[in-house]
C-alpha cells in the first residue's frame, strides 16, 4: 500500500479558536472531525497542496503557513502521512464548500469532538500549548 501523502491546516482566528471541519459519511473516517486539508498532489509542496485544498474545502486564502508536526499512521484499510501545518494569516469566511459541516472551537473544547485516530497526539499537544 502506498502511504498517502496529506496536508492539515489547523487554523486559529483571532479569537483563538480552531476550525474543524466534518468528514464526509462516504469518506475515509466518515462523520469524524478533521483539520481541514487533503492530499498533496504530484509536483505540489505542502503549503501549494494545503493552500489549495482550504480554498476549495473550506473558502479560505491562506498567506502563510508552518510546519506543527508531522504523524505516520497505518489504519487498517490507508497508510497516512499526515503533515499538520499552522495557519494563523488568512482571509475569507470559512464555508463547507463541500456540503460538509464546519465549526469554529475553542482550544480546551478539542476533546469533546471525534477526530480520526491518527490526530490525538495533535489534539493533546495543542490542548497542552495553547490553553
Ligand atoms: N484532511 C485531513 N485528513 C486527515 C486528518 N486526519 C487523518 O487521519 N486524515 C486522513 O488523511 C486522508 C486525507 O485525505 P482527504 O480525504 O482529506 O483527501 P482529499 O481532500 O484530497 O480528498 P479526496 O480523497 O476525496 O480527493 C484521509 O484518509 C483522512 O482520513 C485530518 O486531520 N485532516
Ligand atoms: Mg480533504
Amino acid at each position: 500500500m502506498k502511504r498517502v501523502h496529506v496536508a492539515a491546516g489547523i487554523i486559529i482566528n483571532p479569537e483563538h479558536k480552531i476550525l474543524l471541519s466534518r468528514r464526509l459519511s462516504h469518506q475515509h473516517q466518515g462523520g469524524k472531525w478533521e483539520f481541514p486539508g487533503g492530499k498533496v498532489e504530484q509536483g505540489e509542496t505542502v503549503s501549494e497542496a494545503l493552500t489549495r485544498e482550504l480554498e476549495e474545502e473550506v473558502n479560505l486564502t491562506i498567506f502563510d503557513c508552518s510546519l506543527f508536526e508531522t504523524i505516520s499512521f497505518d489504519y487498517p484499510d490507508k497508510q497516512v502521512l499526515l503533515e499538520f501545518m499552522l495557519v494563523t494569516d488568512f482571509s475569507g469566511n470559512a464555508n463547507g464548500n463541500e456540503g460538509q459541516e464546519i465549526r469554529w472551537v475553542e482550544v480546551q473544547a478539542l476533546n469533546q469532538y471525534e477526530f480520526p485516530a491518527a490526530n490525538q497526539p495533535i489534539v493533546t499537544a495543542l490542548m497542552q500549548q495553547f490553553s
